[in-house]
């Protein structure tokens, strides 16, 4: 298997002094093209792993590898540019006056030419839907637009692997399904790996694999379907499991006989209504 990203015994303290580890002896790894979800309760060590990963923490012990080479003080540099975080809070991502100088920055900093920097900034803008907005000020975008802004602006750096840290979580519904189509789309477009850390278990429910964290540890690594069978496991350690499941299992109780994978609302609906033959 070809595994982008592999994490072995992560073993992280923000304060030296202090006994009590935030991350206590963390093992995943991503496979290329993949997309994992991270989820668990508040405080359980989500954002701590992806700074880790993203070298912005230093004075871990174990071992981050990212595309087969190990992490380290040298190399950190060279191996950011393989990865492309997005964070909650699109306000706090804004560099530029225009839409158009925003994307660019990065690749200013990197020393892109500008015939290939202008290429780029109009691929991706286009990438995420944003070309109407290019010459405006993002000030006036909304939360969503403003997400996918900063979406463009990393993807016009190239990056292999993309982490997203609870981005949807400010967006309004329709914000949020926007931006999970658009990833969706430049995930295949530019063949990207995903790792994403969010609340929304709908969300969760669409990737490939999830890591469930809880204080510091891994608890589980499973398919979706898998992990939101095990209902009492996720409601043990204070996590939900999306309400078609639990529509889903209690439908199977009365006889229904449904598709394993997991369904959102309308898919659930869908079959159901095939069903009554309404
Ligand atoms: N800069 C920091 N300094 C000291 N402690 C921190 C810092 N950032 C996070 N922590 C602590 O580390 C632990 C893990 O936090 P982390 O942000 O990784 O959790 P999380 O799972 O991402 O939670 P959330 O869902 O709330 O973002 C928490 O106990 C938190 O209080």
């Amino acid at each position: 298997m070809n595994k982008i990203l592999e994490v072995e015994n992560l073993h992280f303290k923000y304060d030296k002094t202090q006994e009590v580890e935030q991350l206590s002896g963390v093992n995943f790894y991503v496979a290329r093209g993949e997309w994992v979800s991270i989820i668990g309760k508040n405080g359980s060590g989500k954002s701590t792993t992806a700074r880790l990963i993203d070298g912005l923490l230093e004075g871990f012990t174990g071992s981050v590898k990212i595309d087969n080479v190990l992490l380290s003080q040298e190399n950190v540099w060279t191996l950011r540019k393989k990865i492309g975080m997005v964070f909650q809070n699109p306000d706090n991502q804004f560099v530029g006056a225009t839409v158009e100088d925003d994307v660019a920055f990065g690749m200013e900093n990197q020393g892109i030419a500008r015939d290939e920097m202008k290429r780029r900034v109009d691929e991706a803008l286009l990438a995420v839907n944003m070309q109407a907005f290019k010459s405006k000020e993002p000030a006036r975008l909304s939360g969503g637009q403003k997400q996918r802004v900063a979406i463009a602006g990393m993807i016009a750096l190239r990056p292999e692997i993309i982490i997203l840290d609870e981005s949807t979580s400010m967006l309004d519904p329709t914000g949020r399904d926007e931006m999970m189509r658009v990833i969706h789309e430049i995930k295949d477009k530019f063949k990207l790996t995903v790792l994403s850390i969010t609340h929304d278990l709908d969300e969760a429910a669409h990737s490939d694999r999830i890591i469930v964290m809880n204080e510091g540890k891994i608890v589980q690594i499973a398919e979706p379907e898998v992990l939101f069978s095990s209902n009492k496991d996720m409601v043990e350690i204070g996590l939900d499991v999306p309400f078609t499941t639990n529509l889903m299992t209690d439908l199977e109780r009365h006889g229904f006989d449904l598709p394993k994978a997991y369904m959102d609302e309308t898919q659930l609906a869908d079959q159901l209504a095939k069903r009554l033959k309404v």
